[in-house]
């Protein structure tokens, strides 16, 4: 598999994936995987209820980016083209450890790894981190209406979840490169510098 084509763009909810990795696609002209969300029937259940639909959701997301990463594998990585997506296949662990306990957690822990294991993993992460204050702000700026009485407690745990997650992949996959993104601080939408900024850095590690 070629090195330096395949970039994720990573962070908690409203962390500001989907933005970052929209703008990065055209600046770098590179084709973007972008999360389905709207067409997906469980997220406003899952809102009013996670314990009754949390294995639905989880797996309903988990088919699609398995189908996704598939799909990207054959149309570019495996030609060495690169592509740029608003998520990484291991955020399906991240959420799923939290809204499943029990049979369900462990059938859908062995159901990942065996979708996932011969996935093509990113070469470069770009991680977006964000304190509860700017998360929240954001999620309500954006007005899903599912997303408004998000439980603050879950999204305090996700930020947590998220950090702890970067770590371990830093440590499980060494081969893959990191940008931390201070998220509170960085404002990438309203200050060009800064977009260009974090330009040039994915520029030095992406061939
Ligand atoms: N750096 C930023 N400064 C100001 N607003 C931002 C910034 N990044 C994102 N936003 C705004 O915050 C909202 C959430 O951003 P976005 O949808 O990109 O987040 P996301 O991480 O993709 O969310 P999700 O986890 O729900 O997929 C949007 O309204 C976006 O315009
Ligand atoms: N439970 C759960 N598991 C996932 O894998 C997952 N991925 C995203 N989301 C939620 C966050 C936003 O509300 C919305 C858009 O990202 O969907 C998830 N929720």
């Amino acid at each position: 598999m070629s090195t330096g084509s395949f970039i994720a763009v990573e962070g908690p909810i409203g962390a500001g994936k989907t933005t970052l990795s929209t703008m990065l696609s055209q600046e770098l002209n590179i084709p973007l995987l972008k999360e389905i969300v709207e067409e997906n029937p469980f997220l406003g259940k899952f809102y009013d209820n996670i314990e009754e639909w949390s294995f639905q959701l989880e797996m309903f997301f988990l088919c699609n980016r398995y189908k996704q990463l598939e799909d990207t594998t054959t149309k570019y990585i495996q030609h060495g083209q690169q592509v740029i997506s608003d998520y990484h296949i291991y955020k399906n662990l991240i959420f799923a450890q939290r809204t499943l306990s029990g049979v369900k957690w462990e059938k859908y822990r062995q159901i990942y790894h065996i979708l996932t294991g011969d996935l093509p993993k990113p070469d470069l992460i770009i991680y977006i981190r964000a304190d509860l204050q700017t998360l929240l702000k954001r999620i309500q700026m954006r007005g899903r209406s599912f997303e408004q009485n998000m439980d603050t407690a879950y999204l305090e745990q996700l930020i947590i979840d998220y950090d702890h997650a970067m770590a371990s992949l830093a440590e499980s996959e060494p081969d893959t490169k990191i940008i931390t993104i201070d998220g509170n601080q960085i404002d990438f939408v309203t200050h060009r510098e800064q977009f260009d900024l974090i330009v040039s850095e994915v520029k030095e590690y992406i061939k």
